[in-house]
């Protein structure tokens, strides 16, 4: 039973007092500093954490995408973590940071620094929780006592890595998080940052890293803005800090918050690839990358194989990344139903009239296709994966497929007819139905296969002048296996042979539309035919499609009308 009254149980997240906020009037117009804490917080929540050649292929990859600050590991925690943090202090390129995490303890400090000796870069980060729950029920430890903490530990980094005359190879970066920002007293979050800056004594050239992490979110992403623009506004020496966000996602907001803590001001940025991390997750930095791109802001990190970081997440972290998380699921370049497929049928076509005005690949031209908010080839992903058929698609989505693979370009009327066939198979199979199918389903239906079962085909023909304005149609046509001559008149070929095909096989036939178009390029080019035909099967007015296609355009519309034949003599 849910409770009759919850506030009893739980209370609002009471925000800072902010006058004259500015984040709201904010954009963002260039991507912060990223860390990746995929092999840290990360690691920490998985099952199953990985092991150390899976965390090699890991750092690796995230390299390679161009991430340039990685938290490696709590080396302190296990021989793993310490040996771990020692491959990739030896691995790194000369432009990657690595950065450890460590608690406020002496020697867990020193097994930290030690795990990084040699580095070319590296960040130490130092971590205290300061909620008054957290201090209360964790440590024991009042205010005072908690900053007392913080100042010894900072004293100790300093030491071991800046002050240290034996680890000058090293570029040291400091990064303190009071843990529980988001719970924390504003005013008792600063006192504490601003007496570890003081034993740290950052310059404008190498700032500290204050990192105010959202470890719990507690409340609405504005929330967290106010606090970071609060921050902003009241430290000291703001051009030796540099802001980092470490949002979670308990409430379900951590991009939002990340990005509203953007607008307050924030430089960086830590989480993971699809939000893995603790409980609901770190933010998710893919979401945030490709939200800066899409805002025509270069992320500098390369997202354009995302298939790849799905199978890497999914191989190592052991959890699949869901269909639909925004950008890299499988299903959210997808449209399967019929009026977002027909939008996104019409948004290609005006895009590609516009590349061919354009005369480029389109990378000029603002992308502006219905549903869609980013190329799918700017993922890796095909357009043909764009649009899927099930039975809540309409014509659009099937007209698609047969466009994009056999390069026909249905008229609006084949499309309606072509889409209540796809319509009745996929209701019959009662699932999705794959492109292959859709195909064969076209060709079965229109007698284009090499082996399609028919009745009729035309063996030999000729049309000759017969009067002035007369066509005079004779050919032969097998009809179940048996030959037949058939005669016939009428202006052009096609009505000459349509009569001769009524007056012998008794199908009234009358032309309703025709349309022709080239298809393939070069001496391969070939013309495809689409005659709608007016006719009657079992006493009622029906119109049926017929498609030919040939390297003779003559050929290819006589075949167009054989295949409206057909389809008048089959049951389906
Ligand atoms: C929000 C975050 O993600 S923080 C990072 C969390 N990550 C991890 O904890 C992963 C690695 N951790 C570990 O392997 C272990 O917790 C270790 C090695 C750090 C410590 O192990 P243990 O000494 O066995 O302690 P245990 O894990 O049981 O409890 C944590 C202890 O650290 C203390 N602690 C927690 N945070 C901090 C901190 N930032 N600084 C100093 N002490 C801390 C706790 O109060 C507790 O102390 P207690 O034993 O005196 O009560
Ligand atoms: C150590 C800190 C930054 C952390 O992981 C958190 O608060 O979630």
């Amino acid at each position: 039973m849910p409770l009759p009254d919850p506030r009893n149980k739980y209370k609002p997240c009471r925000g800072v007092k902010l006058e004259n906020r500015q984040w709201p009037n904010n954009t963002i117009t260039k991507a912060p500093r990223w860390l990746s804490t995929d092999l840290r917080d990360g690691n920490q929540s998985l099952p199953d954490p990985m092991n150390t050649d899976e965390k090699k292929a890991y750092f690796h990859k995230l390299v390679d995408i161009g991430y340039k600050e990685i938290e490696v590991a709590f080396p302190s925690a296990s021989q793993i973590d310490f040996d771990f943090t020692r491959y990739a202090v030896e691995n790194a390129p000369a432009d990657v940071a690595i950065q450890c995490l460590t608690p406020c303890r002496e020697e867990l400090i020193r097994r930290t620094v030690d795990s990084l000796k040699g580095a070319k870069r590296a960040i130490v980060h130092l971590y205290l929780a300061t909620s008054p729950l957290f201090r209360d029920v964790v440590f024991n430890m009042d205010e005072e006592a908690c900053m007392q903490l913080a100042v010894r530990s900072t004293k100790l980094v300093r030491e071991l890595t800046k002050d240290n005359k034996d680890a000058k190879d090293t570029y040291w970066q400091f990064e303190f998080s009071p843990e529980t920002f988001s719970d924390t007293p504003i005013e008792f979050a600063l006192k504490i940052c601003e007496a570890v800056k003081k034993v740290w004594e950052p310059s404008t050239e190498n700032p500290i890293i204050f990192n105010l992490p959202a470890t719990v979110e507690m409340g609405t992403p504005n929330i967290y803005a106010d606090q970071i623009e609060w921050f902003l506004k009241n430290v000291t020496e703001r051009e030796k800090i540099c802001l980092s966000l470490h949002t979670h996602n308990d409430r379900g907001c951590g991009v939002a918050a990340t990005e509203l803590g953007l607008l307050a001001g924030a430089d960086r940025v830590e989480g993971c690839l699809f939000g893995n991390g603790e409980r609901t997750g770190n933010v998710d930095l893919v979401t945030l990358g490709l939200n800066l791109y899409t805002q025509g802001i270069d992320p500098g990190v390369d997202f354009s194989d995302m298939d790849s970081l799905v199978d890497l997440t999914e191989k190592y972290n052991k959890i699949p990344v869901h269909p639909r998380a925004p950008y890299g699921g499988s299903l959210v370049v997808c449209a399967f139903s019929g009026s977002h497929q027909d939008a996104i049928k019409k948004g290609f076509a005006r895009r590609s009239a516009g590349i061919e005005r354009d005369g480029g690949n389109g990378n000029n031209l603002h992308w502006q296709i219905p549903y869609l908010p980013l190329d799918p080839s700017d993922i890796g992903r095909t357009y043909e994966a764009v649009i899927r058929v099930n039975s809540q698609s309409g014509k659009g989505g099937a007209a698609w497929i047969i466009l994009r693979h056999l390069e026909l370009d249905l008229p609006r009327g084949l499309q309606v007819a072509f889409s209540k066939i796809v319509q009745t198979e996929a209701e019959f199979k009662g699932r999705e139905l794959k492109s292959e199918e859709l195909i064969a389903l076209f060709e079965k239906h229109y007698f284009l296969g090499e082996d399609s079962k028919h009745a009729y085909d035309l063996e030999d023909y000729n049309v000759t002048a017969d009067g002035k304005a007369t066509r005079l149609f004779k050919g032969t046509m097998t009809v179940g296996g048996k030959t037949v001559e058939l005669q016939g008149t009428g202006n052009g070929p096609i009505s000459s042979f349509l009569n001769a095909a009524e007056t012998q096989f008794n199908y009234p036939m009358e032309v309703q539309s025709y349309k022709e178009h080239s298809l393939g390029k070069g001496s391969k080019v070939k013309a495809v035919c689409y005659l709608e035909i007016a006719s009657k099967k079992n006493g009622k007015d029906i119109i049926e499609w017929g498609v030919g296609i040939h390297e003779d355009v003559s050929q290819a519309s006589m075949r167009a009308a054989v295949s409206v034949l057909n389809r008048l003599a089959s049951d389906d």
